[in-house]
């Protein structure tokens, strides 16, 4: 484990989640919820007590094991390449404490103790591990925590949507610390509109979840990046009605529904304070002109 001792430690005082009871255990109650996954939902309790059954049965017996050593996230108190991470931590209800980067002293800390494999953040302290490389993390959360589909096959589709959502997603991050935003912003407007959300929207026709009739990696990356998107573009879902429905389904999931209120772990749109903090940690002296 590192040693953080000049580092901030944050912690959001809200309880834990609420242990998920119900339908575990019951086979033929999951039968049923599962062939309910493949009709449409409607947005209604019914569809809450279904997700809840549905993150339930992803994340089986093993999410017990995560009560006992935390999982500890190294980055800014920002979005940035965590952010993702942070949702699925979220999903998979797995509690997390932050230390976050303030200073480039605490960076040259963790190069110094050897903790950041290729000298870059994100960085999580996970089971023994100290994980980097945002994928590698996602996925080894998503393997741990049953949200990454049942075979290769499944998790070949899984990896490809998340890989696109992740392209889109890096786009917008880099928005902030570039020099002249308006071009890339019409770039990313019209790339979400003809590349990405077309195939998303024709994905969800009929199936509630994106691959196998499962929660996974990619419907977690999917809500993250449409809520991104709509900070950007309001009006930018009105073409895609299984795509606004999907959103409205995955934000009823208690997990997600209360990352969303106010306090919770979620971080904010990047402001100057944020790409102040990650140029003078990372010695960056001009705006990126990429
Ligand atoms: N492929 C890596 C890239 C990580 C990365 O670029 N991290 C940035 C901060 S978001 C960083 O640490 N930059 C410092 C550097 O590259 O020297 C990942 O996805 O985690």
């Amino acid at each position: 484990m590192v040693h953080c001792a000049n580092m901030q430690l944050y912690h959001v005082p809200i309880g834990p989640p609420p242990p998920i009871t119900g339908f575990r255990g019951c086979t033929r109650l999951r039968f049923v919820c599962f062939i309910c996954c493949h009709f449409t939902a409607l947005l209604d309790v019914d569809f809450i007590r279904r997700s809840e059954n549905a993150v339930s049965q992803t994340l089986g017996s093993k999410n017990t094991a995560a009560m006992s050593d935390k999982v500890i996230l190294h980055y800014f108190n920002g979005r940035g390449k965590m952010e993702s991470v942070r949702w699925l931590l979220t999903v998979a209800e797995v509690e997390f404490d932050e230390y976050y980067l303030t200073t480039r002293e605490q960076y040259l800390k963790l190069l110094n103790d050897g903790s950041l494999l290729f000298q870059q953040v994100p960085l999580v302290e996970m089971d023994g591990m100290k994980l980097v490389q945002t994928k590698a993390i996602l996925h080894y959360i998503a393997e741990k925590y049953n949200l990454f589909g049942k075979d290769i096959k499944e998790r070949a589709m899984i990896n490809m949507y998340s890989e696109g959502l992740i392209d889109l997603m890096e786009m917008m991050m880099m928005l902030p610390f570039t020099a002249d935003p308006k071009p890339k912003l019409d770039n990313i407007q019209s790339k979400a509109k003809e590349r990405y959300l077309p195939v998303f929207e024709k994905a969800l026709t009929g199936p509630v979840y994106l691959v196998g009739g499962k929660l996974s990696l990619a419907d977690v990356l999917l809500v993250e990046c449409t809520l991104m998107l709509e900070e950007k573009f309001p009006a930018i879902l009105k073409d895609y009605p299984n795509l606004k429905s999907f959103q409205g389904r995955m934000i009823q999931i208690p997990a997600i529904s209360r990352f969303l209120q106010p306090g919770s772990k979620r971080k904010p749109q990047p402001d100057e304070g944020y790409v102040k903090t990650v140029m003078e940690v990372f010695n960056i002296t001009a705006p990126l002109s990429l």
